[in-house]
């Protein structure tokens, strides 16, 4: 034996036979989705998510609000064939405690729901996983509390802890750091109409993550007919001011989950060979959007038309210097798919992903050390310099997009054993699967098969 172990904890990453070449539907996006489902609640009449997600973070947040009182009801498409006419829809009601919140490990969870906790009308109680309670989170509790909210967290400043909604939240002035996370400025700006004077909040620490996240929570305000002054709008720097108003009920499409893509677009990258993701969206606040331009450096090239985005690579895969402060989230598989270039990668300015569903740098270079890689952590990255890998165990600690990168690694490394792949249900339910028949159109040369639909 090769003292690999052979329990089914362990999924055998398949090893592509060829270039791949096939069109990937992907699910909708989490971030979306959760910001869908929580102006739905907070609107003043019924909405519609149609496509949403359906995984882990995305039913946490549903069961959630649901726990709080909303009305959310799964609308089933009659046809059996097709996913498409999935949706939910929401009916607001007043918001009630005593609750029980279950966050799980999802970042959107256990930071949007507090301020709508605070508008109900009780005690709602926050847990989940145990990594939740590592999770910074002291950027909502204090910016709630300085609003008017009583927050008991035992002075941890982090989970579990009680918030006791009063009815109502007077709002107002307030500072934040949200240095650790783009999430604290979302969370109070999603539920900021709700507030008696809605919010004006000022981001005060040095840098601030994610800034199409942020992009994305103003946005979707907009179109639930808030008005909301943004720094991007010509408004002062680091300053977001919403005000109080009703929310509007919307019918409204999910976008597909466009950093879930970014495995199946590296395998288009690291096989030489093309997978296209239908519905990619021409106009979005998503980050993932951004892996057109990355995966180009790094040596592929894309189409954008009516069918999608078509990824193509070219049998080349260059290092990449990129600072992926804004776009945090796609490092896990870029990182693989650096780890197969042909020269060094440096990714910068993502010292936050420490404090995400693992250490992600420390993960991230364990891990792909222990295959034979040679990667070293900066203060702010990684340093990424290619060697030929070896097949192993790629431990997960409960990260999807650990999951989804040790795939992208096992297209071209034989005997790559994912630890726990179902840990990829947070975001991407199905993952296997998916993947599977991604890999099924390369083996039997059945080019562009639709697949999922
Ligand atoms: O608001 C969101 O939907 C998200 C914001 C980002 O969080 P951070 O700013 O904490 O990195 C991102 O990494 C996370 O996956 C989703
Ligand atoms: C950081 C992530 O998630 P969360 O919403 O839990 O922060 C992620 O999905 O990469």
């Amino acid at each position: 034996m090769t003292g690999i172990p052979a329990d089914t904890a362990h999924w055998p990453a398949p090893t592509a036979s060829g270039a791949v070449d096939a069109n990937v539907t992907v699910p909708g996006s989490k971030s979306v989705t959760n910001r869908a489902l929580v102006l739905a609640a907070l609107a003043s009449e019924p909405g519609w998510l149609r496509r949403p997600l359906r995984s882990r973070d995305t039913l946490l947040m549903a069961e959630a609000l649901r726990a709080l009182g909303v009305g959310i009801e799964e609308v089933v498409s009659s046809s059996a064939s097709s996913t498409a006419g999935e949706a939910w829809r929401v009916i607001p009601a007043g918001l009630h405690g005593p609750a029980r919140v279950d966050v799980g490990n999802a970042g959107t969870v256990m930071r949007f729901l507090p301020p709508v906790a605070a508008l109900a009308d009780g005690p709602v109680t926050f847990d989940g996983d145990p990594r939740s309670h590592e999770r910074p989170l002291h950027g909502v509790i204090d910016a709630l509390r300085a609003l008017g909210a009583r927050i008991d967290d035992e002075g941890r400043g982090a989970l579990p802890m009680t918030v006791h909604g009063s009815g109502s939240l007077a709002g107002g002035r307030v500072n934040v750091d949200a240095s650790s996370s783009s999430q604290f400025i979302s969370a109070l700006l999603l539920s900021a109409p709700r507030f008696n004077q809605g919010v004006e909040l000022r981001h005060t620490g040095a840098t601030l993550p994610s800034l199409p996240h942020i992009r994305m929570t103003v946005d979707m305000l907009r179109l639930a007919g808030a008005k909301v002054d943004s720094p991007e709008g010509g408004g002062e720097p680091n300053v977001w001011r919403v005000d109080p108003s009703a929310l509007l009920g919307r019918d409204l499409t999910i976008e597909p989950d466009l950093s879930n893509a970014a495995p199946f677009l590296a395998a288009a990258l690291v096989t030489g060979g093309r997978v296209t993701v239908p519905d990619w969206p021409t106009h979005t606040t998503q980050p993932g959007d951004a892996l057109r331009e990355i995966f180009t450096r790094m040596g592929g090239k894309y189409t954008l038309d009516e069918r999608g985005l078509t990824f193509t690579g070219t049998g080349r895969i260059q290092g990449i210097d990129a600072d992926l402060h804004e776009v945090g989230e796609l490092t896990p598989v870029i990182a693989a798919v650096a780890a197969l270039a042909d020269s060094e990668s440096v990714l910068r300015g993502i010292a936050h992903l420490r404090l995400h569903e693992t250490d992600r740098l420390a993960a991230l270079a364990k891990e792909l050390n222990e295959l034979g890689g040679d990667v070293t952590e900066t203060e702010d990255g990684l340093r990424i310099r290619p060697r030929t890998l070896r097949g192993g165990v790629f431990h997960t600690y409960e990260d999807h997009r650990l999951a989804t990168a040790a795939a992208v690694l096992g297209l071209v490394v034989e005997g790559v054993l994912v630890e726990n792949v179902a840990t990829t249900a947070k975001t991407l339910p199905d993952f296997p699967q998916l993947w599977a028949g991604m890999l099924s159109r390369a083996a039997s040369g059945d080019a562009l098969a639709e697949q999922g639909a």
